[in-house]
C-alpha cells in the first residue's frame, strides 16, 4: 500500500535545510513517531534531481542499527514535493550535545566517546566497504550525526554521499596519464573514503575538546590551517590512546591514515575488550 500523506499528522518542525524541512511526524495507525525531511524539488535542475534520486536510492538499501533508517516516501506531484520518511532519533544531533557541554563547561566521558565512536566506524563500514561500490558520506559533521532514546549514534543526512562505482577511480576518470596531473587537480578530484575518515576524525576531537581541531574567522584562514595541519592534544583527561587514534586520522597525507577497516581492528575501538570505563 502506497503511503499516503492523510496517514501522518505534522508535529513540529525540528530542521530546516537547502532544499527542505525536517519535520517531527506520528503516523496515525498507531501513534509512532517519524522525521519525514520534506524536500521540493520544483526549483531543482536536473543534476540536483539526479543526486535526490541517487540519495533515496542511497537511504533505501542502507539498513544498519548505526545509520538513520529510511521508513517510506511519499510524492506530492501537485506540489512538486518529495516526503522521505525517517526514523525518529529523540536525543537530536551531536552538534547539540557538544554545545550543552560547552555551555555547561562539562566533559564528555571517554565511555560515551569510544561508543559513539566505534558505533561511527561501524556505520562507515558499511558505507565504504560496499559490494556495488563504495557509498562516500562526504559530509560528516555534528549535526549529520543523531542520537537514538539510549543515546546510540545513527548517521544521516546522505545529501551528498556519492557512490564511487568500482568503474571510476583517480587514474580513469582524466583524460592521459595521472604523472602529469598538478597537485591541485589530485587533491581536488581525491575526495576517498580517507576523507570521510579525516571528517570523522575531526567529530570525534570535537566531542572531547569541545571545538574541532582546526578554526578559523575565514575559510581562506581555515585552508591555511588544515593545509598546515598543526593542532592541539586532546584534553589530559583522555587517554593517550584516543589522542593517538584521532592523530592519525588528522594526517596530511591520506594514504596515512587508517581505513576504517583499519579503525574497525583497532584495539581502542574492539569490542569485548576489558576496557577501564
Ligand atoms: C534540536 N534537535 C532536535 O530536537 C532533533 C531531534 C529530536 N531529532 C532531530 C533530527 C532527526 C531525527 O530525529 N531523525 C532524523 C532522520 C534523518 C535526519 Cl537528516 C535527521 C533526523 C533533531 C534535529
Amino acid at each position: 500500500r502506497v503511503a499516503q500523506l492523510s496517514d501522518y499528522e505534522v508535529l513540529e518542525v525540528i530542521g530546516t535545510g537547502t532544499f527542505g524541512t525536517c519535520e517531527k511526524i506520528r503516523r496515525k495507525s498507531d501513534q509512532q513517531l517519524f522525521v519525514w525531511k520534506r524536500i521540493r524539488y520544483g526549483e531543482m535542475n536536473d543534476k540536483e534531481k539526479h543526486m535526490l534520486v541517487a540519495e533515496v536510492n542511497i537511504l533505501r538499501e542502507l539498513k544498519h542499527d548505526h545509520i538513520v533508517r529510511y521508513h517510506d516516501r511519499v510524492i506530492d506531484r501537485e506540489n512538486s514535493t518529495i516526503y522521505i520518511i525517517m526514523e525518529y532519533c529523540p536525543g537530536g544531533d551531536l552538534a547539540a550535545l557538544i554545545k550543552t557541554h560547552r555551555r555547561q563547561r562539562t566533559r564528555a566521558s571517554e565511555q560515551l566517546i569510544r561508543r559513539i565512536f566505534r558505533q561511527l566506524v561501524e556505520a562507515l563500514g558499511v558505507c565504504h566497504h560496499r559490494a556495488q561500490g563504495a557509498i562516500i558520506h562526504r559530509d560528516l559533521k555534528p549535526g549529520n550525526i543523531f542520537l537514538d532514546q539510549n543515546g546510540n549514534a545513527k548517521l544521516g543526512d546522505f545529501g551528498l554521499s556519492k557512490v564511487l562505482s568500482a568503474r571510476t577511480n583517480l587514474a580513469s576518470t582524466f583524460v592521459g596519464s595521472p604523472y602529469y596531473m598538478s597537485p591541485e587537480l589530485i587533491s581536488e578530484c581525491a575526495y576517498t573514503a580517507k576523507s570521510d575518515v579525516w571528517s570523522l576524525g575531526c567529530i570525534i576531537y570535537e566531542l572531547a575538546a569541545l571545538h574541532p581541531p582546526f578554526e578559523a574567522w575565514s575559510q581562506a584562514e581555515l585552508a591555511v590551517k588544515i593545509r598546515k595541519g598543526t593542532f592541539e592534544h586532546l584534553p589530559t583527561t583522555y587517554s593517550r590512546e584516543l589522542d593517538d587514534l584521532v592523530r592519525s586520522m588528522l594526517q596530511q597525507d591520506y594514504h596515512l591514515r587508517p581505513s576504517v577497516l583499519e579503525l574497525r581492528k583497532h584495539p581502542y575501538l574492539a569490542y569485548a575488550q576489558a576496557s577501564p570505563d
